[in-house]
């Protein structure tokens, strides 16, 4: 496999660049064509599962129709439908761990077209997701209940990772479907405060704890879970009494009983989903108990449809396919570091932390996956706020700093909440208004002319300077009529499948995290040496310096 930066059309890209970055004027662009909304604007229509739709407005991206012809080329030349039906097919792309792909079989179930998995893994499939069917529906009904026999008011999932970031984003997206008498906190740091402070709000009695672990061998969850077990049995004593406020989630099911827990409690998955995208697995749990299993399944079934939509619409319309590429412009020719999402809507105000890991987790890499070393940019760091939120906070380097930081405004046309107080709100029409004027600020600023025309004289040269906005800074706008559990589920699979696209294109294995190793096991390393009286040794001076100052300080 040749190194991205050789393929023709990187090299066509590079001589763009090189020879009309300056003609890539959105200003110029938009006054030269009155159609280029129209041109470069796409409404997604699921075309399975429930009717899902939204706008990806990709006009103000610095881009001609010649630069997308020449992206498109890009990932054709790189083998992106190949590897994409590949990924379908089942094929072992996680080449690196010997693996499948396919967390589109997961959602790919009503009815099952069999992607990958084939009829046996379809069926598997079918037998877990009836498992949390009815294990929540238990729940919520009241028909489970705890030790004393009193119904189950408060969930605690216990995960890190893939294991936390997918559940916790969702419930709070999904904030409208909860549940109204089921509390869910979620536990992830192995610094016991985030144990200690959420079980303060835990009745024994009445608390369900889901252990969350692909692997279950990660160091944090087994043992957050040990404590939480501990906590539980100072209560409720008999360990017969675990059953009833324990289940695992997992792949490993000789750890999960080895740990303590019911084989029947557990709700399990395969090696095939990886931890960053398997919120549509058993993972899931926490997110069904909340919002109800019908309401789960429309989430699947969201982004079952986009899905069909990656894997049948040619590249042109291909909403992943665009978002990755013209992500890849700016990336890798225009030289920006990042890439920020912002939702300009508040239950999405995780959405950046999760496609911190989706992204970040799969596509930070150097090394091909043949074993080259890139001598391009690769995965692009992800970071974001909630609208209107970012804008008092770090807007001001968006619109003059000095880094092109590429941005995704998202925002539902309507609310769940239109009347706050007792009158209908205008909130948001307030929050919206800013959704539409930040990417218009951003592309197309303020000239020193209107600057000055807006000071009148006398304003120094100094002061006139300082209120210019350059713009020709690029941003996508998606816009969808309502945060419902499909609409969602649409949108995380557009944004799974983008990052599949770059990380195809960069030549890198986007599913495993070969880079998460190295620091865990220098840490069990040194933990050995921090329970033992004698000093540390193998350390540099600083490492060394710092435990000898912790070791100096320490209560504990
Ligand atoms: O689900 P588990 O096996 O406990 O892994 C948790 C997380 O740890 C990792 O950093 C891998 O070690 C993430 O990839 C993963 O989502």
């Amino acid at each position: 496999m040749s190194l991205a930066s050789n393929y023709t059309a990187w090299k066509k890209l590079q001589s763009i660049y090189d020879s009309q970055r300056s003609e890539l004027v959105l200003k110029q662009l938009f006054a030269a064509d009155p159609q280029r909304f129209a041109k470069f604007s796409k409404t997604y229509h699921s075309t399975v599962g429930p009717e899902t739709t939204f706008l990806l407005d990709y006009s103000k991206n610095l881009i001609t129709e010649d630069v997308l012809s020449t992206l498109f080329s890009l990932a054709r030349e790189a083998g992106v439908e190949k590897t994409r039906d590949a990924m379908f097919s089942g094929a072992h792309i996680n080449t690196s761990e010997d693996r499948a792909v396919l967390h589109i079989a997961l959602r790919d179930i009503a009815p099952s077209e069999n992607w990958g998995i084939q009829e046996a893994g379809a069926n598997e499939v079918k037998e877990v997701l009836a498992h949390i069917k009815n294990f929540t529906d238990k729940v919520r009904s009241g028909e489970w209940t705890g030790y004393t026999g009193k119904r189950i008011t408060t969930i605690v999932n216990i995960g890190i990772g893939g294991s936390d970031l997918g559940p916790v984003m969702v419930t709070e997206a999904l904030k409208p479907y909860a549940h109204p008498d089921l509390t869910a906190h979620f536990v992830s740091n192995i610094d016991g405060t985030h144990l200690a402070e959420t079980v303060k709000l835990c009745d024994p009695e009445t608390t369900l704890f889901i252990v969350a672990s692909k692997t279950f061998t990660t160091q944090e969850t087994i043992t957050n879970a040990e404590s939480a077990r501990s906590w539980f049995l100072a209560t409720a004593k008999d360990k017969a009494h675990v059953a009833k406020h324990f289940v695992a989630l997992s792949t490993n099911a000789k750890a999960v009983s080895a740990f303590g827990i019911s084989t029947d409690n557990m709700f399990k998955f395969w090696d095939w989903v990886g931890g960053r995208y398997s919120l549509w697995s058993a993972i899931g749990l926490s997110i069904a108990l909340v919002i109800g299993y019908e309401n789960f399944e429309q989430l699947l079934l969201g982004a079952h449809g986009m899905d069909r939509h990656f894997k049948e619409t040619p590249l042109e319309n291909n909403l992943p396919v665009i978002l990755a590429l013209i992500g890849i412009w700016y990336n890798d020719f225009y030289g920006s570091q990042t890439h920020a999402l912002l939702p300009y809507d508040q239950y999405l105000h995780k959405f950046a932390d999760y496609f911190q890991q989706g992204d970040m987790e799969s596509n930070g890499k150097f090394i091909t996956k043949d074993g080259n070393r890139v001598d391009y940019q690769t995965g692009p760091i992800i970071w974001g706020a909630s609208g209107t939120n970012g804008q008092h906070s770090f807007y001001q380097l968006v619109h003059q700093g000095t880094k092109l930081i590429p941005a995704d405004f998202i925002a539902p046309a309507t609310t769940h909440n239109p009347h706050v107080g007792d009158v209908s709100s205008k909130h948001h029409r307030i929050l919206l208004s800013n959704f539409f004027a930040q990417p218009e600020a951003l592309a197309f600023g303020k000239t020193e002319e209107e600057v000055k025309k807006e000071l009148g004289a006398g304003a120094s040269e100094a002061l006139i300077k300082s209120k210019v906005f350059e713009g020709n800074r690029p941003s996508n706008s998606i816009l969808f009529p309502l945060l419902t559990p499909n609409a969602l589920g649409a949108l995380i699979a557009l944004y799974e499948h983008k990052i599949f696209t770059q990380g195809v294109i960069w030549g890198i294995n986007s599913f495993d995290q070969m880079g998460v190793e190295l620091g865990k096991v220098l840490a069990k390393n040194i933990l050995a040496q921090l329970n033992k009286p004698e000093d540390v040794t193998g350390h540099d001076s600083s490492t060394t310096g710092l435990i000898h100052q912790y070791q100096s300080w320490r209560k504990e």
